[in-house]
């Protein structure tokens, strides 16, 4: 279990007159993970996602608050090991070694997680099999496509079997077929009891693959839910036109509803009912558009 308590992250930072000021990025967030599950971090650019993973995966201290797997503090002194042995991370950026090939890379990270050389070996072979990048192991990494980079960054982050995986904006700039294959793998490891924790601003992305998601908006928790009472909150059907100031919306609990609505509304342009997604959701709690 992931329990995050009041986690806070000010950074320094300069106000327009030049003063010296604070920003606070991350601001007393609170949440649960439940082991096996794949739990979503959501929100606009700025939100404070970054920031959350980076205190999550020992990269960065807290400015106040708690974060605890397995009911033990993080940040306590003697547990730096257990909890590098505990995860895996998927960051946002590629940060492989550009001199060395895929294999190299590979047996580079688990020599610094102290694996034997026939383990090694091993857990190399499994892992770029699983990911599909087994013909490439002699390639230098800067050859890769974008997809297959993140694919080699997921095989390498899991290459001492962490429970918890962290992945930062795991499938950002890539295209939608790219993306699937990687929300597939995903499913895999929670099928295995792999925990994982990602964050995203793909709406698609966090209703897909997420049993739960939090939206998070200038470093708070703005809510909490399963993608599905999301949508059952806000009302599970849509009905939008053309409004005067660009489309607008209305949401509906029963389906009737909606039609009668929408049939009031006969001369507005461009009506249409239809059910109601995440995006509806997240632009109804932030006032942000997602996926840009
Ligand atoms: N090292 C730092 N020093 C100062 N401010 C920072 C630092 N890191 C992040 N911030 C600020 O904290 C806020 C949250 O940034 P963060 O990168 O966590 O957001 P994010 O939700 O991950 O955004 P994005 O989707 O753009 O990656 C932003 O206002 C950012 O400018």
């Amino acid at each position: 279990m992931i329990v995050i308590d009041k986690l806070t992250k000010k950074f320094p930072h300069k106000d327009k007159k030049g003063q010296k000021t604070e920003k606070t990025a991350v601001d007393a967030l609170s949440l649960h993970v439940r082991p096996g599950e794949v739990f979503g971090l959501l929100g606009p650019n700025g939100a404070g996602k970054t920031t959350t993973i980076r205190m999550l995966t020992m990269q960065l201290k807290p400015t106040a608050g708690k974060i605890a797997y397995g009911g033990r503090d993080i940040f306590s002194s003697g547990e730096a090991q257990r909890v590098k042995s505990l995860i895996g991370v998927v960051p946002q950026h590629v940060n492989f070694d550009q001199d060395l090939t895929v294999g190299e890379n590979m047996e580079l990270h688990a020599r610094l997680h102290h694996m034997e050389k026939r383990e090694r070996q091993q857990r190399i072979a499994e892992l770029l099999n699983y990911v599909e990048l087994t013909e490439v192991i002699n390639d230098n990494v800067r050859r890769l496509s974008g997809g297959m980079k993140r694919r080699l960054l997921i095989a390498r982050a899991l290459i001492h079997k962490p429970k918890i995986l962290f992945m930062d904006e795991p499938t950002v700039a890539l295209d939608p077929q790219v993306r699937r294959r990687i929300w597939d793998l995903v499913r895999g490891l929670a099928r295995e009891g792999v925990t994982v924790f990602l964050t995203t601003h793909y709406i698609e992305e966090a209703e897909n693959l997420c049993q739960r998601v939090a939206i998070l908006n200038k470093g708070k928790l703005t809510a909490l839910d399963t993608p599905e009472n999301f949508k059952e909150r806000l009302g599970k059907f849509t009905v939008e036109w053309d409004g005067s100031e660009g489309r607008e919306y209305r949401f509906f609990g029963e389906k009737q509803e909606a039609a009668a609505f929408a049939g009031s509304q006969e001369a507005a342009g461009g009506i249409l009912i239809r059910p109601t997604n995440l995006e509806d959701v997240f632009i109804e709690l932030t006032g942000h558009k997602g996926g840009l």
